[in-house]
């Protein structure tokens, strides 16, 4: 009887089924057949497999091999790719121009928006007219002259960080330095932007903030490229699972964490009017939250995503360049001894200022952030509304287009022998060399913090020699292990650096 019962009810789920996957494979056939031959980006070339799904595209940027495989596309179909059924990717030089113009805004891809963590922070503002506003305000905080009262603070940071390398040299004959400028970066931008710093200069240790913040991220991230991660989100975060809560509790902590840290620099900014407190960039800021004439106001709750965006944009990013940068000055020995005897003719007179008017230092970083800037993926934007001409493509109102940085950066077009360390190729650079480099982005939404980048850069490759001129690449410091591993942003193959002291050789 029962089975009876059931029998009927089976094979209508059954039919059920059928019809549900007849629809779907219509569906994605139709959509399919759409896409590679009626889309209006259809002309566009790449593989088939990219333009009728975003999945391709996704599981490359989650593995970490956008960067590579997006360059191999470039090899293959030249300088625009289709990459999934709304973007392409435009490594073409004049495009590329157009895309990043100050006149004819290109927004952010929603992308960023849908990331969440930091809904009110600029990097992930979309409105150009918010963004013009903000960046006014934020602006002030980062420009040459506040970064020259910070620099005590930030120069503060590399003698520690330096010393600590030193010790390490001195002890142990070795330091991995990947770990300290890691501390180094997360340190200085806490100082410069929360008013405290995290201590793990000091401590040698890393603080449970940057292990919620790494959290809060990838939670972020899933959910700005994963289709309907929002959703996936709430149900997966609703599981009584200890381990799962402490992981989407993460962004809960970080908040606190923050809010403790910036309402602490805003009683002693308004205590004491600014005077004698310490140095930040958003000291202006907070003065100006009670001030009603005050043209550009922020609330408690921007400028706290605003800190936390510059840990996230800032952190990694530094961290990366200025491992490289050290890296490729110990390799290649002409350039350190260039790079000495401009550091030796400066005598003690080490400060920023100094540092900024030496011709072979701004090349070698320049060279450094053209090859192994800390960010190398494509910049999304979107086509703004009428569509636009972009080569020999007419790209509809809201399409995805995206400029990688790693592919434009070794465009042998533009550089001769591109995959070479060349800092001398800065003394005569062309126009298109110059508006090539996109290692900070560009026009309207250039790096908020390269101003306060460069001069950690500046400093740290002019301490270090200075301080250590003994220290040499490690044997495990081998071209293989320094070449970027596939993850998600930039990363060292072997997951180190190695130094040591040849002192004692
Ligand atoms: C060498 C180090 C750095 C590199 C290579 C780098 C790279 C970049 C790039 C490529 C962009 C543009 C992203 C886009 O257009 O989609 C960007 C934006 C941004 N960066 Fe950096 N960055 C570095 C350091 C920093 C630091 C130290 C901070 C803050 C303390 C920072 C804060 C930001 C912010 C807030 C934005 C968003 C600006 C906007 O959307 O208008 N970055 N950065």
């Amino acid at each position: 009887m029962a089975l009876a019962n059931s029998l009927p009810m089976e094979m209508h789920f059954q039919e059920y089924l059928v019809v549900i996957t007849v629809l779907l494979s219509a569906y994605f056939l139709i959509n399919a057949f759409y896409q590679l031959y009626f889309s209006p980006l259809a002309k566009v070339p790449g593989p088939w497999y990219a333009a009728i799904s975003e999945l391709w595209y996704i599981s490359k940027l989650l593995r970490g091999q956008s960067m590579f495989a997006i360059h191999d596309l470039h090899q293959r179909y030249g300088p625009y790719v289709r990459v999934s059924p709304n973007d392409v990717m435009v490594a073409d030089a004049e495009a590329v121009k157009k895309i990043h113009s100050p006149f004819d805004v290109f927004p952010k891809s929603e992308v960023y928006k849908k990331a969440g963590l930091i809904q009110r922070s600029i990097a992930i503002m979309v409105d150009h007219d918010k963004v013009k506003k903000r960046r006014k305000a934020i602006g002030n905080g980062f420009s040459n002259s506040n970064m020259r009262s910070l620099e005590p603070v930030i120069r503060g940071k590399v003698d520690l960080c330096v010393e600590k390398m030193k010790q390490d040299l001195e002890a142990k004959g070795s330091v991995d330095i990947l770990p300290w400028l890691g501390f180094l970066a997360t340190d200085t931008i806490g100082e410069i932007a929360f008013g405290k710093d995290f201590g793990i200069l000091a401590s040698g240790m890393g603080h449970s903030f940057g292990q919620d913040l790494l959290l809060a991220t990838g939670v972020m991230f899933v959910r700005g490229h994963i289709p309907g991660g929002t959703y996936l989100e709430s149900i997966i975060s609703r599981i009584p699972h200890p381990t799962i809560q402490w992981i989407f509790g993460s962004g809960n902590r970080v908040f606190t964490y923050t809010n403790q840290a910036l309402g602490d620099l805003r009683h002693e900014i308004t205590e004491d009017e600014g005077l004698g407190s310490k140095p930040s960039v958003f000291s202006t800021i907070l003065q100006n939250q009670d001030n009603p004439t005050a043209k550009y106001k922020m609330t408690m709750e921007e400028v706290r995503d605003e800190a936390l965006g510059f840990i996230l944009a800032g952190t990694d990013t530094v961290t990366i360049t200025a491992t490289y940068l050290i890296w490729a000055i110990l390799r290649h020995k002409e350039v350190r001894q260039k790079l000495e005897a401009e550091f030796t003719a400066l005598g003690d007179n080490i400060t920023d200022e100094a540092l900024q008017q030496l011709p072979y230092l701004t090349f070698v970083i320049k060279e450094a952030l053209r090859l192994y800037a800390g960010a190398q993926i494509g910049l999304p934007r979107a086509v703004p509304l009428g569509g636009r001409q972009l080569g020999p493509y007419f790209l509809p109102e809201k399409t995805g287009v995206m400029t990688p940085i790693y592919s434009i950066h070794r465009d042998p077009k533009i550089f001769e022998e591109p995959l070479l360390f060349n800092p001398g190729r800065w003394s005569c650079a062309t126009k298109d060399m110059e508006a090539a480099i996109l290692a900070f982005g560009g026009a309207s939404r250039i790096c908020v913090g390269q101003n306060l980048a460069k001069m950690i850069l500046r400093l740290l490759a002019a301490v270090l020699l200075k301080e250590c001129p003994y220290v040499d690449l490690a044997e495990s410091c081998t071209d293989e292990s320094m070449q970027f591993a596939p993850r998600l942003f930039v990363a060292t193959k072997g997951g180190k650096c190695e130094l040591q002291n040849t002192k004692n050789r």
